[in-house]
């Protein structure tokens, strides 16, 4: 039987989507034929066959990302999956996949511990945290990888602060986080529910435990407070504890990643940050415009027709709105490919935009500049300890990530 569900059928005429990555920043080729289109929507052909729109303009993606008629909704079947794991069967939702006024609820209750003022205070611990780290880079150097001993590590240690799970469990969760937003593309139903599946289970065994007996950080907070009450059930806080994990991990890890190769490439705005430190923040958010590393993240279904940039989207098409793309429209970000940490970048969508915007970004902001800012001034003679064309990416779908970035001082 035909499926329904896919309204406009994908032909040999629209492009396979996602594209690869082959460098930490620059566009996919695909994405650069794309973005010359004029229309700033096109169809694209996903790994099953079905037809999906893509988003190429800022303006249009700020608007859809605004409309309550598109839904995150994976469980809808118009929701574009990229890959066979996407659409295995969860027992499970997250509220990034909750439409509103469910998703409201959850998000509410973790608004209070991401605001800016409760992230800046955490800014000593995060100073401690890099400082510690570069001090064990350095007495293990003159070379080292950064991705394992440094950018995994650094936002690992955060949420891990933040939400009460302990560090010493890093290799499993780090292995799992990777498997689940890196690796997915990859992975079969079989695959991803064992590592969901694994994943939940000490999630749901360390919630437990903090049910019984709290500790300071948000999921006793939530526990005590809210599970307690009963406003939340006990399996929607291993749920929320699962999203904050993975969320929080890869991407931040890698921007940092990604960032520092965009760093080490492009001397001339190194030397500017390194004359001019007050550049730093300025600089984040560029890295953050340049790498946008959580560039599938941000996907749709339509639930009504929507008419935009000339097109219509039809209820029940899924849309795509790859930040790296959006974040390259040479109407919002003049000359978009040139790194430039004095350009004005804040308006990026690489925190995705309206309800579903990130809940992490102050914590990201403040672990990349950190960890940047500290790792430039403790190793300013830095440089990459392979040739640029050397190092690999993950595979695409998934956060793009380095798998490994070996440097020297
Ligand atoms: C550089 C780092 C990060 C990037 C690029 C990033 C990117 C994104 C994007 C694009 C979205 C929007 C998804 C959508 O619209 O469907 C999002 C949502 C989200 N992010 Fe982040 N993120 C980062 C760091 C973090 C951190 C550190 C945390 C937690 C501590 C976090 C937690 C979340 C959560 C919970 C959501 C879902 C919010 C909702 O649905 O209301 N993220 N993130």
């Amino acid at each position: 039987m035909p499926d329904t569900t896919t309204v406009s059928e994908s032909t040999s005429a629209t492009p396979a989507f996602p594209m690869a990555r082959t460098c930490p920043y620059a566009l996919p080729e695909g994405y650069t034929d794309l973005r010359g289109k004029e229309a700033p929507l096109q169809r694209v052909t996903l790994f099953d066959g079905t037809g999906a729109w893509v988003v190429s303009g800022h303006a249009e993606a700020r608007k859809l990302l605004a409309d309550s008629r598109l839904s995150s909704d994976k469980l809808n079947p118009g929701f574009p999956a990229i890959s066979v794991a996407e659409k295995a069967h969860r027992p499970f939702r997250t509220i990034t996949e909750l439409d509103p006024p469910e998703h409201d609820t959850h998000r509410r209750m973790l608004i209070p511990a991401f605001t800016a003022r409760r992230i800046q205070e955490m800014r000593p611990l995060v100073q401690k945290i890099v400082d510690d780290c570069l001090d064990a880079i350095i007495e293990k150097g003159p070379s080292v990888d950064l991705v394992a001993e440094f950018a995994v590590h650094v936002p690992s240690m955060v949420i891990c602060h933040l939400l009460d799970i302990p560090y010493e469990d890093h290799e499993f969760f780090q292995a799992m986080t990777r498997k689940i937003t890196q690796e997915r593309g990859t992975l079969d139903e079989a695959g991803i529910k064992q590592v969901l599946g694994e994943t939940w289970g000490y999630l749901d065994r360390r919630v437990t435990e903090l049910e019984n007996e709290p500790e300071q950080g948000l999921l006793s907070l939530l526990a005590t407070e809210r599970v307690a009450s009963g406003t939340l059930e006990h399996h929607d806080l291993v749920a929320m504890a699962l999203v904050l994990l993975v969320a929080a991990q890869e991407t931040t890890s890698s921007t940092l990643g990604s960032g520092i190769v965009t760093l080490l490439e492009h001397p001339g705005q190194l030397a500017r940050l390194q004359a001019d430190p007050a550049l730093w923040p300025n600089a984040v958010e560029e890295l953050l415009r340049f790498t946008s590393v959580a560039d599938m993240g941000t996907r749709r279904a339509a639930k009504e027709d929507i008419e935009i940039g000339g097109v219509v989207i039809r209820a029940g098409e899924g849309v795509i709105i790859p930040n790296l793309l959006v974040n390259r429209d040479p109407k919002v970000f003049a000359d978009p490919d040139t790194f430039d940490v004095g350009r004005s970048a804040r308006t990026h969508l690489a925190f995705g935009h309206g309800v579903h915007n990130c809940i992490g970004q102050n914590m990201s902001r403040l672990v990349l500049e950190v960890g940047f800012q500290s790792l430039f001034t403790r190793l300013p003679g830095l440089r990459l300890a392979v040739a640029a064309e050397e190092l690999e990416m993950s595979p695409a779908g998934g956060v793009q990530t380095l798998t490994a970035l070996p440097v020297a001082w």
